[in-house]
C-alpha cells in the first residue's frame, strides 16, 4: 500500500476524532497525495458500498460484520482496523487468505469497562465500600485482570477463573467456585463458539488462537445460574451471547437476582420482559469514555502507518481535554461516585426508549452514537 497515491477510507462514523486522526498530513502524504474519508453508520457498511467506493482502508467498530458476505468482490480492501477490542464481528482468517492485513485495539478501554463494573457494583451496594466482599471475575485479560487490580485496592478478595492463563495469585479458582462462591461475578471473556467438525471452520479458529474447549457463546445458562445462590449479582460487560437471555430472565424471575447488563443477546433490540427484570441495563456503553474511544482510534491509526511504513505523528494525548477525574479523590470520597459515572442515568435513558414491549434497534444505536462521553478515571 505503500504505493498508492491517493488513500481511499471508508470509515464507521461512530471512530472517535477520525479526521483528526486519517487525513493526509498525518498518514504522512505530500501535497500531491489525497486522502479521501467516508464516514457512514457502521451497519450501513456493505458489499455495495464497497463495490462503488474501491476503498483501500475499512475502519470499522463492533456493527460491521466483516467476513466473505462482505468482501467476496472486494478487489481494492489492503487495511481493515477495528476500533474495539472485541474481534468476533471478523472473519481473521478469511482477511489472512486474502492478504488483507487486520488489527484491533486491545486494551484501549480496559480502565473503563473496568471502572463500569465498579460503579454499577457501589451503586448498587454502597456498603462495598466499606466492607470486604468476594468479587468473581471470569476472564482475566486485559479488562478483568484491571478489574481485579481496583477491587485489591478496595479490600475485596478476588476469585478468578481464566482457563487459558496460568494458575496465580488472581486465577485461583474453578469456574463453579467463582459462580457458587462470589458475591459479585463479572464476565469480561471474548464471545467465542464451539467446535466445528467443518475442516474450514477448524483451522479458522485456530488462526484465530481461540480453544474452543472454551467458547463462551451461553457460558451462563440455566445449568450454570443454578450454580449461583440467589443473593449473587451477576454482570454482563463482556458480549450479549455469552448469557442465554431466556434462562437468564427465567432465573430472575425464580431468584430475584440482581443483574447488570451492558451488552444484550439480542441487541440492538432489547426485550421489556428481560429489561424489566435487571438491576441495572445500559446500551454497550462500558467501554465509552473519550479515553477508551481516543486509545481504539489510536491503536488502529499506529496499525494504519505501520502498514503504510510512515512515522505516526498523531496522538490521542494531543486531543484530550485536562482530565481532573482521579481514583484517589473518588477512594477518599465515595459520594462523589455520581459525579464521577452517574450510570443510573445511562440506566433510565435505555429504559426511556421502551416502545412497544422493546427498545428498537434504532434507538439503541441512537443512543450510541450520541452519547455523551464519560471521562476516564486516573488510575
Ligand atoms: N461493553 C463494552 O463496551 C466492551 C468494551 C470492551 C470490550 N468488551 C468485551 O470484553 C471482552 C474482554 O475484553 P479484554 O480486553 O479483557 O479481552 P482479553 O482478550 O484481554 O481477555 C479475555 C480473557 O478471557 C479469557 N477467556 C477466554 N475464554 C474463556 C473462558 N471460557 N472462561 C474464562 N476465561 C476465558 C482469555 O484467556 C483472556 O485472558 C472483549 O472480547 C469484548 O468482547 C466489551
Ligand atoms: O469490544 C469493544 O471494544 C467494545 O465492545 C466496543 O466499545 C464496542 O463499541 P462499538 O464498536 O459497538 O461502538
Amino acid at each position: 500500500m505503500d504505493t498508492i497515491k491517493n488513500i481511499t477510507i471508508v470509515a464507521d462514523s461512530n471512530i472517535a476524532s477520525l479526521d483528526e486522526f486519517f487525513n493526509p498530513s498525518m498518514l504522512g502524504q505530500t501535497s500531491t497525495q489525497s486522502v479521501n474519508i467516508v464516514s457512514v453508520a457502521g451497519r450501513d457498511i456493505n458489499a455495495q458500498l464497497l463495490a462503488d467506493l474501491q476503498p483501500d482502508v475499512l475502519l470499522i467498530r463492533s456493527v460491521t460484520p466483516v467476513g466473505e458476505a462482505l468482501l467476496a468482490n472486494n478487489q481494492s480492501v489492503q487495511f481493515v482496523g477495528s476500533a474495539t477490542i472485541g474481534t468476533d464481528h471478523v472473519d481473521q482468517n478469511y482477511l489472512a487468505t486474502h492478504n488483507i492485513t487486520f488489527a484491533n485495539a486491545a486494551g484501549c478501554s480496559k480502565h473503563s469497562v473496568a471502572q463500569y463494573v465498579l460503579t454499577a457494583i457501589l451503586a448498587l451496594r454502597p456498603q462495598c465500600w466499606q466492607q470486604s466482599m468476594t468479587l468473581g471475575i471470569i476472564g482475566l485479560g486485559n479488562i478483568g485482570s484491571t478489574l481485579a487490580k481496583y477491587a485489591s485496592e478496595l479490600g475485596w478478595q478476588v476469585l478468578g477463573y481464566d482457563p487459558l492463563l496460568p494458575a496465580s495469585n488472581m486465577n485461583n479458582a474453578s469456574f463453579e467456585q467463582v459462580l457458587s462462591q462470589s458475591d459479585v461475578v463479572s464476565l469480561h471473556v471474548p464471545l467465542t463458539d464451539k467446535k466445528s467438525t467443518d475442516k474450514k471452520a477448524k483451522s479458522a479458529k485456530e488462526a484465530e488462537n481461540i480453544n474452543d474447549d472454551y467458547a463462551t457463546r451461553h457460558l451462563i445458562n440455566a445449568e450454570t445460574l443454578a450454580m449461583m445462590p440467589a443473593q449473587t449479582m451477576l454482570i454482563n460487560s463482556a458480549r450479549g451471547p455469552v448469557i442465554h437471555a431466556s434462562d437468564l430472565e427465567a432465573d430472575i424471575e425464580r431468584t430475584k437476582r440482581q443483574v447488570v447488563l451492558d451488552v444484550f443477546e439480542h441487541e440492538p433490540q432489547i426485550d421489556e420482559g428481560l429489561l424489566s427484570k435487571l438491576a441495572i441495563a445500559t446500551p454497550h456503553i462500558a467501554g465509552y469514555t473519550l479515553e477508551g474511544k481516543l486509545r481504539g482510534t489510536q491503536i488502529i491509526y499506529d496499525a494504519l502507518c505501520e502498514k503504510l511504513t510512515v512515522t505516526p505523528t498523531q496522538s490521542m494525548h494531543a486531543l484530550l481535554p485536562l482530565n481532573m477525574f482521579l481514583w484517589s479523590e473518588l477512594k477518599a470520597h465515595p459520594d462523589r461516585l455520581i459525579k464521577f459515572y452517574d450510570i443510573m442515568q445511562d440506566d433510565a435513558a435505555l429504559r426511556n426508549k421502551t416502545i412497544d414491549g422493546q427498545v428498537n434497534g434504532t434507538d439503541f444505536d441512537g443512543l450510541r452514537r450520541d452519547y455523551h462521553l464519560r471521562r476516564e478515571w486516573q488510575f
